[in-house]
């Protein structure tokens, strides 16, 4: 044989792998995709054209839902394909899972920020003992003691938004945000970085610029490859923030480590202050301390865990918080019984009344009134799952390789669950007997769920209460029509306005 034919033949080698892989991979994929609707699609682009922005991403998902049902096909250009699923049997078979527990492979691009931390961690062995060895930070015993800082971050953020009294139409997203990142802050470091108070701070920047930016790499063509993205300006912008983001929490993580090398070394005692009250214990204390089996976090994997705390933990709450105080100031009615429901708890006292974790559990039409926030602007309307090994559902096996969508909002709208989805009534989730268990799935559900919901719902009946307490809220004038878009979490592009009065 000649060396050109031996050439040749290398050559359409190489060129039968990728046919190979087609046939093998991705031919089995389109084939399972067969089995769903899929929406009329263009050559090349397939439904691509549909999703250019994060807000016709959220409009396209619930078309598409309309017209075609729970589980719909979509096609991402000429090999992408995705289950865009809203049905509640799927979900249950989805969500709980235990082999299923790969997440969606767009949130590799925090991973310069949060590393393998738990939301992006790959649902194996290690994403296992983190998870056993940090549940117990949640334990309520552990959030009772977060209840002041709660309050005392709010209450910086009464008197913020009380120099706006009287304002008519003012985007309250910035504020709220601000203040549940300094909650965050103090309730995972225990260290103050008050940017209520110092709007300049290089760590809230920091922090907005990664969600931003992985925003938009997962849009992005240009920004989603690596060696693409090192030419950007974004790149550069993404390598100060991480090291600003990340040289605030080594300082800190180390400084507490020290603390309590100190400590074991004099006295285990130092527990309690001077006045003998129980010293608060934050996150990175209980994760320092935690061992299972033997095993504990190595001092990245801690620094790892801390920022993802840091973004899961903000965002989302503030979110929730602001949209829920946008339902209030709509629906006169409501809000009306959740200041009553205050007023029965705290007589006259309801404007400067501090509030116990005791307080909070007896909240019931909150809680109604935070979960219905919840349905009709989920924080995360949108989450996903990779499955990364053949499986078999209702008679079809799922191939592996197949990416899921998870379209929390979707189901959330369903009339079928949530009559007249449009309207916001608390009074839904007075009785939830006659709704399927995974109708509801702000947090997810099963054993990847969200680890901090209980946190977070008391987080946000704090932050409420006491706005509600001391404002009066009203629709903004002139009317606001939200922009609403699916980004790292729900997002409204052109801010969520009211009107506020003091009490
Ligand atoms: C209203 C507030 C919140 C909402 C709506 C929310 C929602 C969610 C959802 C939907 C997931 C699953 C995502 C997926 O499967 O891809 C999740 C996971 C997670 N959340 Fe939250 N979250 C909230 C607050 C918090 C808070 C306050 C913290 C921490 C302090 C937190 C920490 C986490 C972590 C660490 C995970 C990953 C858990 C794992 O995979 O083991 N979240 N959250």
């Amino acid at each position: 044989m000649s060396l050109l034919t031996e050439y040749l033949l290398a050559f359409i080698a190489v060129m039968l792998i990728p046919i190979y892989y087609y046939y093998t991979k991705l031919r089995r994929i389109e084939k399972f995709f067969e089995n769903f609707p899929t929406p009329p699609t263009e050559p090349f682009f397939g439904n691509a054209r549909d999703f250019t922005t994060t807000s016709a991403f959220l409009t396209t998902l619930h078309k598409y839902t309309k017209a075609h049902g729970s589980m719909v096909h979509v096609k991402m250009g000429p090999v992408g394909h995705v289950l865009v699923c809203s049905d509640h049997k799927f979900l249950e078979f989805l969500l709980s899972s235990t082999k299923i527990l790969k997440k969606s492979r767009n949130l590799k691009y925090l991973s310069p920020w949060l590393g393998d931390g738990l939301v992006i961690a790959d649902g194996g062995p290690k994403w296992k003992t983190h998870r056993k060895l940090i549940t117990p930070a949640f334990h309520f015993k552990i959030l009772e003691q977060f209840v002041d800082i709660f309050e005392s971050a709010s209450d910086v953020l009464v008197q913020k938004l009380s120099e706006m009294s009287g304002s008519k139409s003012l985007d309250i997203y910035p504020y709220i945000s601000r203040c549940t990142l300094d909650i965050i802050c103090e309730t995972a470091m225990g260290t103050k970085i008050d940017v209520q108070n110092n709007e300049a701070s290089a760590y809230f920047k920091g922090v907005k610029d990664m969600c931003r930016i992985f925003v938009i790499r997962t849009m992005s063509i240009a920004k989603r490859y690596d060696f693409m993205f090192k030419f950007t300006k974004d790149y550069v912008i993404q390598q100060d923030a991480v090291k600003v983001l990340h040289d605030y929490t080594n300082q800190v993580i180390d400084k507490k480590r020290q603390q309590l090398k100190e400590k074991k070394q004099e006295d285990k005692e130092k527990d309690f202050d001077d006045l003998g009250i129980k010293k608060k214990k934050v996150f990175l204390d209980l994760i320092l301390d935690a061992s299972v089996d033997g095993q504990s976090l190595s001092p990245e994997e801690i620094n790892e865990e801390v920022n993802t705390f840091m973004f899961g933990g903000h965002d989302t709450t503030a979110t929730a918080s602001t949209f829920i105080l946008y339902c209030l100031a709509n629906n006169k009615e409501v809000q009306d019984k959740v200041y009553e429901e205050q007023r029965q708890l705290f007589g006259d006292d309801v404007k400067d009344v501090k509030v116990t974790y005791h307080n909070l559990q007896e909240m019931k039409y909150l809680e109604n009134t935070v979960k219905e926030g919840l349905r009709l602007y989920s924080p995360v309307p949108i989450f996903g799952r990779h499955i990364d090994q053949d499986i078999e559902y209702d008679g079809i096996t799922i191939p592996k390789g197949v990416g899921v969508i998870v379209f929390a909002h979707g189901i959330h709208m369903n009339p079928e669950y949530y009559p007249d989805p449009e309207k916001f009534d608390p009074s839904r989730f007075e009785s939830c007997e006659k709704r399927p268990p995974y109708a509801f799935i702000p947090f997810s559900a099963g054993v990847r769920n969200c680890i901090g919901q209980k946190y977070a719902i008391l987080e946000i009946k704090s932050l409420v209460s006491k706005i509600v307490r001391n404002f009066e809220l009203f629709p903004s004038v002139p009317e606001h029509k939200m922009d609403l878009a699916a980004e790292t979490v729900l997002k409204s592009l052109n801010g969520v306005k009211i009107g506020l009065k003091l009490r």
